[in-house]
């Protein structure tokens, strides 16, 4: 992201229950050694500053959230943030969201993927960088379980059309499902910090919500 320095975290911040890198993760897949409790888990790809999985992980105590981010800054960012309003349904790990899905959730373990304003790519041969690829949807279906929902936002229409076309041509999700833009009731009423920024620029966000049968 081209973003402001963060600030510095906080050294006598525990991070232990928040922070996990990929290689941390349990194999065999075993949510349960993650979280304080069992719950449906949704998974954010790309999960930058945390916003997201802050907001989630307090108005929905009864799911779990695991926010995957490739840069190590952010992601512990987003884990001092969690640790900071002892959210125990909420992780932050730093590795690459598409080995996460691919290599280590098995099917059908998800309730929801999330991804939120995923980077452009803007050139034609860069196009193959972009998460939302055909494998990466691929893994996404395979891992969400019946009725387990695909969210996806951006300020790209581009990549959005994309995306979509991606969708309807290679997976069997019904969608896309219209989603309403709401007014924000405070400063940080966004689904995450790129839609916020995105919003107060008065530029406009796409968002879709895909359902699988
Ligand atoms: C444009 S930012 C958006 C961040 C956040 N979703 C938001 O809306 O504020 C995209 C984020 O995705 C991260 N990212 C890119 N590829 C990734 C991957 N393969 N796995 C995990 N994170 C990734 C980037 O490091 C960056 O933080």
């Amino acid at each position: 992201m081209g973003r402001r320095a963060l600030p510095k975290l906080d050294p006598q911040l525990n991070l232990s229950a928040n922070f996990r890198t990929l290689e941390e993760l349990p194999q065999p897949w075993n949510p349960s050694e993650l979280f304080a409790m069992d719950a449906p888990l949704e998974i954010e790809v790309g999960s930058g500053k945390g916003l997201f999985l802050q907001n989630a992980a307090l108005t929905c105590p009864e799911h779990n959230f695991l926010g995957i981010e490739v840069a190590q800054k952010y992601a512990r960012f987003t884990a001092a943030r969690l640790a900071k309003r002892d959210l125990r349904n909420a992780l932050a790990v730093h590795g690459d969201g598409l080995r996460l899905l691919r290599e280590i959730v098995p099917d059908n373990a998800l309730s929801a993927v999330h991804v939120y304003f995923p980077d452009p790519w803007w050139k034609k041969r860069h196009h193959k960088r972009r998460v939302l690829s055909e494998p990466f949807l691929a893994d996404v279906y395979r891992t969400l379980g019946p009725q387990g929902k695909l969210h996806f936002w951006t300020d790209v229409k581009a990549y959005f059309d994309a995306t979509l076309e991606l969708i309807a041509a290679h997976t069997d999700f019904e969608g896309p499902l219209a989603v309403p833009e709401k007014p924000p009731e405070h400063d940080l009423d966004f689904r995450t910090h790129f839609e916020r920024r995105t919003r107060l620029n008065e530029d406009p966000v796409y968002r879709a919500e895909f359902i699988k049968e």
